[in-house]
């Protein structure tokens, strides 16, 4: 019985000040750190063990995912880091408040630009400072696919390949495999694993530095699902 451990970044400089965050690079705030930390003793005391480790490559969760390891004495572990589990891209609202766009645009579409399934952000262009293609590290990505803004559904569309060519090869070989990545990529590989509608996954929310334990069947089907919360 394989288990995926899904576990959102500790709270960040950003959520902290209520900014759109996206694909900007913010650290944890010191909350963060001790929720990360947190998160790995649980991980520790429910004896999990993990064989592969993925995170994106934005600093929040790839130090969450070293504090979960470390805290479990498991930061030998294989690791991963792919842009496919960054954050959904917000295109131009990054770095705005959020309570701010609300009062500008209105907290209906504040609420349908956060958790709609298929309804774009204001984009990005790519000759903008802030833009993805003018970052290092996405310089060996097709500039065709390096996104301006994303909502779920592009973004369940660009993490699908990591699940179909390497989490869901691993978990059928029956090892345990830990994501630590974002708010909304884990909302969109979750929307994909417990098959919830394109309607009901504006309800789904993923809490800071709680990992979520799902257990497979030999045909990855769910056969259990465990919140291990603070
Ligand atoms: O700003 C963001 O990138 C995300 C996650 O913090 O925010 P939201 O929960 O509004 O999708």
């Amino acid at each position: 019985m394989a288990k995926l451990v899904l576990i959102r970044h500790g709270q960040s400089e950003w959520n902290l000040e209520n900014k759109f965050t996206g694909w900007v690079d913010v650290d944890l705030s010191e909350k963060g750190v001790e929720e990360a930390k947190g998160a790995g003793k649980r991980i520790k005391d429910a004896g999990l063990e993990f064989d592969f480790a993925y995170t994106s490559v934005l600093t929040r969760a790839i130090k969450t995912l070293h504090y979960v390891l470390e805290e479990s004495d498991q930061l030998w572990i294989p690791e991963t880091k792919t842009w496919r589990l960054n954050e959904r891209h917000y295109g131009k609202l990054q770095g705005q408040n959020k309570a701010e766009a609300a009062e500008e645009f209105g907290d209906d579409q504040v609420h349908i630009w956060r958790r709609s399934y298929d309804v774009l952000p204001p984009l990005m262009s790519p000759d903008d400072e802030g833009s993805a293609s003018n970052d290092r590290r996405y310089a060996n990505l097709d500039p065709h696919i390096v996104p301006q803004g994303e909502n779920l559904k592009v973004t369940l569309d660009r993490v699908m390949p990591l699940w179909e060519d390497q989490i869901a090869p691993k978990l059928l070989d029956n090892k345990n495999v830990v994501i630590a990545a974002h708010g909304n990529s884990l909302r969109a590989l979750s929307k994909y694993i417990e098959g919830i509608s394109d309607d009901d996954i504006i309800n789904l929310e993923m809490a800071t530095g709680e990992p979520v334990v799902y257990t497979f069947d030999d045909k990855l089907n769910v056969t259990d699902k465990t919140k291990l919360g603070k």
